[in-house]
């Protein structure tokens, strides 16, 4: 049942593929820094001038809206084209769609580019399938339950995986359903900590076929890291060094051993 989380950990570190990331100015260190621990080689660019090059190196492009400008919204759509245009996977994580209606105008512009997968939290997801506004700034103000009706309606109508993340997470690509138990509250306290994990999906969308497999093998992998890095940590700065430490040391065994999906 768990054997694809095995084999998500092993083939990212053994086929190390880069990953695009057009993402935010908070996140960038941290995603990066992710996807290296894991096995993965990150590049950040949100220029539309190298979008269409990068697509066909990149092995997925992960799409993060959470610090926007008229130049980023520019280069994220050229690197959407250039990722269609080369069969690559790509991810959105729709940051802040409940905060403002610029926010969802563009979370609706970059749904209408066919993501794979879309990883947000219950508020971002409630935003972009009921054009809800809500949550606080890029934070959430439900539970992931409260936006399962809500991520089953967008998968279906955007025909993508959608991962809803907190307490216990719940990823859906309107027929299929898994929910992931891993994790810890010290996630909550890391800023950025979502837009990374929406970064390691990229790099597991880039080596296993199935999108669905991907989203909750490395949901669960994550949180797994982030149970290790809480028993050692002494608060949220040295919960960030374990976490990276954490998800290095992980193996694909192990990784199976503690993954709790249902
Ligand atoms: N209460 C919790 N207990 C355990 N794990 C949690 C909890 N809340 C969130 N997580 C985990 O934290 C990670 C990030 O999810 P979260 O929903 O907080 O993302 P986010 O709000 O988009 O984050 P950010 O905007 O800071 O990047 C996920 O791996 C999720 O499983
Ligand atoms: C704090 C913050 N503001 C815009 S993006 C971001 C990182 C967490 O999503």
């Amino acid at each position: 049942m768990t054997g694809f989380v095995a084999e998500g950990v092993e083939r990212v570190r053994r086929e190390a593929p880069l990953v695009h990331n057009v993402t935010n100015l908070v996140a960038m260190t941290l995603s990066a820094n992710v996807l290296i621990a894991a096995g993965a080689s990150p590049i950040m660019s949100a220029a539309p001038e190298e979008a269409g090059e990068l697509a066909a190196l990149s092995g997925a492009l992960v799409v993060n809206m959470g610090t926007l400008t008229r130049d980023w919204v520019e280069g994220a759509e050229a690197a959407v084209a250039g990722a269609r245009t080369a069969g690559k996977p790509w991810v959105l994580d729709p940051v802040g769609a409940g905060a403002t209606a610029y926010r969802r105008e563009i979370a609706a512009r970059l749904l209408a580019g066919r993501p794979r997968i879309v990883r947000g939290n219950a508020s971002e997801i409630l935003a972009l399938e009921r054009g809800a506004s809500g949550g606080k700034g890029v934070d959430s103000t439900a539970g992931s339950d409260a936006a399962a009706e809500a991520a089953m309606a967008l998968a279906s109508r955007a025909r993508a995986v959608v991962a809803v993340t907190g307490a216990v997470d719940l990823v859906t690509d309107g027929s299929r359903t898994f929910r992931i138990a891993n994790g810890h509250p010290l996630l909550t306290r890391t800023t950025a900590s979502g837009c990374a994990l929406t970064a390691l999906i990229g790099a597991w969308a880039a080596v296993l076929p199935d999108p669905l497999e991907a989203t909750a093998g490395a949901i669960a992998a994550y949180g797994i890291a982030a149970e290790r890095a809480a028993e050692i940590a002494q608060g949220c700065g040295s919960f960030v060094a374990a976490l990276l430490d954490a998800l290095g040391s992980l193996d694909g065994p192990t990784a199976a051993r503690l993954a709790r999906i249902a």
